[in-house]
């Protein structure tokens, strides 16, 4: 299944014909099945518009005021199926004897949810058969139910162990391919994470599980509005283990923009690990003034919103640049009544004063290749032939940074995504470049375990529950 050049990876997608309308209305509850119809309506959304799952679904819910046990059906159904994607659409393939991309798209929607259900839910066969089929029959008519009646049951024949025995690489010819398979990536990903540790071996294993895995959602603390520890009481979270503002709940805890600390701006959803790299610019010592920060790839605001409020402690500014004006606007919201200037402009020509910066934070664009577990379908939509427009934008933006900040300031390079050619390749072809000094930023992570050598600090979600996040701080 997975071997190169065998098949493509990325899930077939076969046009964007959209099917017939259906009477209910996104206001109205649908009547029967409300979790599976919200699950196939977002898997339709995400194949024919390249929407991204976990905006459209929360949305979708809202609406149709799901709750409760549907709510929480729908949101396994629909991200699952986004995550097994490729391997589905394998299992699919052996099962059909057309291309997946002759299969009509409303079809292979239907086909894709009632496989997952097969392979990796609890929910009896008949009823992951029927119930498909009973949709397919309220869509379509009663013409096509016969098709995916007669496919689901092929499917189901076999379990997931033993339709990956029949598909999955050789173990021993090809680790990489074998565990890709297992764990429901595509190979060129496993690949990358395979060479970011430095093994094929037990710790891929456990990297890309806990990839496959629905993440815990973390808080944010707003400094100098609330502690971590309030944030924990309020929300029945836990303080988390690293960040001094961080507040880990449950994968299964619901929308967080729910929750009044969130709605009440004391507090935001961000990973930990991207507390720990905004926190880490602001943690070496720099000689002299400490009172202008930057933050060149600024958009929607995560990081700028904790520097921010960190620099509105210290009497100190922050400038904020972001490229996409909508993205600005986010960081206008989530900012506003902080010390932070916004300016809509690529940070590669920002048009600021060089040299004038204390401390500069360069939160690159990237494949997001460490957040795929809180991006459903990413990992089936990105492509290796990515990565090569994304670095030269990442060194640009780098070299800019450098420029910017003044001598003796520090600059940190960071991306979520641990593809070396993202991570280490940037960062020493910049440093080989201009000459400036990495600094050992395993320091300034500090009670974070498993940091490796340094001095660039990496974190994993198998080894520290956050996001793929990679940290280079540099000092000009
Ligand atoms: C990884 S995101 C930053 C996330 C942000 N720091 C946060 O914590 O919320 C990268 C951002 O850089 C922006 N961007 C892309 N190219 C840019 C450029 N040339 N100059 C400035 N920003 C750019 C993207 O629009 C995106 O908002």
């Amino acid at each position: 299944m997975t071997q190169p050049g065998k098949r493509a990876h990325r899930p077939s997608r076969p046009g964007r014909a959209r099917p017939p309308r259906r009477p209910d209305t996104p206001e109205r509850p649908p009547t029967e099945d409300p979790a599976r119809r919200a699950a196939l309506d977002t898997l339709r959304a995400v194949r024919a518009d390249d929407a991204y799952a976990n905006l459209v679904l929360p949305k979708l819910l809202r609406d149709r005021r799901i709750s409760g046990r549907d709510a929480a059906l729908a949101t396994e159904l629909t991200y699952g199926t986004c995550r097994a994607m490729g391997l589905i659409d394998d299992i699919l393939a052996e099962c059909i004897d057309r291309p997946l991309s002759k299969v009509e798209p409303f079809l292979l929607d239907s086909l894709r949810l009632g496989t997952y259900q097969l392979l990796r839910t609890r929910i009896p066969a008949h009823a992951a058969v029927a119930s498909t089929v009973d949709m397919v029959r309220a869509d379509q008519g009663p013409r096509p139910t016969g098709f995916v009646n007669a496919v689901l049951r092929k499917v189901s024949e076999k379990d997931e162990s033993a339709w990956l025995d029949q598909l999955a690489p050789d173990a021993t010819e090809d680790p990489v391919g074998n565990l890709a398979a297992r764990n429901a990536h595509p190979r060129w990903i496993a690949r990358a994470f395979a060479d970011a540790l430095g093994t094929t071996g037990e710790e891929l294993s456990d990297a890309l599980r806990a990839d496959d895995e629905r993440p815990a959602v973390h808080l944010v603390a707003r400094p100098g509005e609330v502690s971590a520890e309030e944030l924990a009481a309020m929300t029945g979270g836990d303080v988390a283990p690293y960040s001094p503002y961080g507040v880990r709940l449950d994968a299964g805890a619901g929308d967080p923009g729910d929750l009044d600390p969130v709605k009440e701006k004391l507090a935001g959803v961000q990973d930990e690990g991207s507390q720990l790299c905004a926190l880490a610019l602001t943690r070496p010592e720099v000689e002299g003034s400490d009172l202008r920060w930057l933050d060149l790839c600024a958009g929607p605001g995560g990081k700028a919103a904790l520097l921010g409020a960190l620099a509105a402690i210290n009497a100190g500014t922050l400038d904020a640049v972001e490229k996409a004006p909508h993205r600005a606007k986010l960081i206008e919201r989530i900012t506003s009544g902080l010390p932070v200037k916004i300016h809509v402009a690529d940070g590669r020509s920002p048009g600021l004063e060089v040299g004038s910066y204390d401390r500069v934070l360069v939160d690159a664009p990237c494949t997001g290749l460490g957040a795929l577990r809180r991006r459903p379908e990413a990992r089936w939509r990105r492509q290796p032939s990515d990565v090569g427009d994304l670095t030269r934008l990442q060194s640009a933006l780098l070299t800019s940074a450098l420029n910017l900040v003044r001598p003796g300031g520090v600059v940190a390079y960071v991306v979520c995504s641990p593809h070396l050619a993202e991570t280490i390749g940037v960062v020493s072809d910049v440093v080989r470049r201009t000459g400036v000094t990495p600094i050992d930023a395993r320091e300034y992570f500090p009670d974070v375990p498993d940091l490796g050598d340094g001095p660039y600090v990496q974190l994993w979600p198998h080894r520290h529950g956050t996001d793929a996040m990679f940290c280079a701080l540099l000092r000009r």
